[in-house]
């Protein structure tokens, strides 16, 4: 791992929760990825994967239990003041006081961050300009988010951190921050990314890593995490015709083969492959398949396969 050229450079990785000395909790169980400046990492996970957790000892919040974490080139806990001025953050609860405007919160926040872009700029980044009077107790869920989000930017940071952006999003919201997030890509600004929504790292990640159960599952390019699971294709044979009397998987370049009842599906690596023995065998027979459907694997698809593995992962020892 080229810590100088990474903006991000994280090498085994763990945290364990529990008094010290004492068996604990791993969260983070060993973890390693580097982030290039000016790229847009994604991390993403099942439910209580670690995310959060890592997420904290990139920002500097906490020490690791174990491993090392490079931010800008410095360690973020070790070395703080070298690294919190360079890097905006968005946590999950924005814990913000709720009699306070958001010209005021802003301000507040503004007085806190070294080289901080005017109030008014931040809001309008987010579209929050126009609400500048109004109190945070009365802003939804999703404006609120756009408040976190235009604090994390009022420093004009080179590393962002987004914890799950868009959650309370409306569509519309989504979009726009998504817009925001691929501009400032573009500038140049590093962006470490968690999110619950598949599309959203579809639609903004260069690279993506999902955990599951305090480790990295599989991580890369989305394209190439997709590529590494296999297509499927479904069909539903007429009545007469059962799955038996279709030639064995092997033959048809798949890897494997479920039915139920009339529906059939079949595994392969090669979709045009199969799908076409598939059709020539059906042709032969003058068989006529329903609700013949062929898809490549998705980011979706990768992940669930990811997730279905819980129960054994949980219950190994790190
Ligand atoms: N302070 C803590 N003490 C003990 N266990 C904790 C603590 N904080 C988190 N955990 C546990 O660590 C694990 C990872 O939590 P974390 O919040 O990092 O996951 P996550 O991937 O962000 O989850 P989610 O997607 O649900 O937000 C979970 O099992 C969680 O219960």
């Amino acid at each position: 791992m080229d810590v100088e050229e990474s903006a991000i450079a994280v090498d085994g990785l763990r945290r364990r929760y529990g008094p010290s000395g004492s068996r604990g909790f791993d969260a983070v169980r060993g973890i390693s990825f580097s982030v290039a400046r000016g790229e847009l990492f994604a991390l993403l996970g099942t439910n209580g994967a670690g995310k959060t957790s890592t997420v904290e000892l990139l920002e500097g919040l906490a020490a690791p239990t174990g491993g090392a974490v490079r931010v800008l080139g410095h360690d973020p806990y070790e070395e703080r003041g070298k690294v919190r001025p360079r890097i905006g953050m968005m946590l999950q609860e924005g814990g913000l006081p709720p009699e306070l405007t958001v010209a005021e919160t802003a301000r507040m926040w503004a007085g806190c961050t070294s080289g901080a872009m005017p109030v008014r700029e931040s809001l309008g980044l987010v579209g929050l300009a126009g609400r500048a009077d109004v109190r945070v107790k009365m802003l939804s869920g999703g404006e609120r988010r756009r408040l976190d989000l235009s604090l994390a930017l009022l420093g004009r940071p080179e590393v962002l951190f987004l914890d799950e952006p868009t959650t309370g999003l409306d569509a519309e919201g989504r979009r726009d921050t998504w817009e925001l997030v691929r501009t400032l890509r573009d500038q140049g600004t590093t962006v470490l990314l968690t999110t619950h929504y598949l599309e959203e790292a579809e639609a903004l990640a260069d690279r993506l890593a999902i955990m599951h159960a305090g480790r990295i599952a599989t991580s890369g390019r989305v394209a190439d995490i997709v590529a590494a699971r296999p297509s499927n294709l479904s069909f539903t044979l007429p009545d007469g015709v059962s799955a038996d009397d279709l030639p064995p998987p092997a033959a048809l370049g798949a890897l494997e083969r479920d039915s139920l009842g009339q529906a059939v599906r079949l595994r392969t690596r090669d979709l045009q492959h199969t799908a076409t023995e598939v059709l020539l065998w059906a042709r032969e027979r003058r068989i006529g398949l329903e609700g013949l459907d062929a898809r490549s694997a998705s980011l979706e698809e990768a992940f669930l396969h990811i997730a279905s593995t819980v129960d054994t992962a949980q219950g190994e020892t790190p």
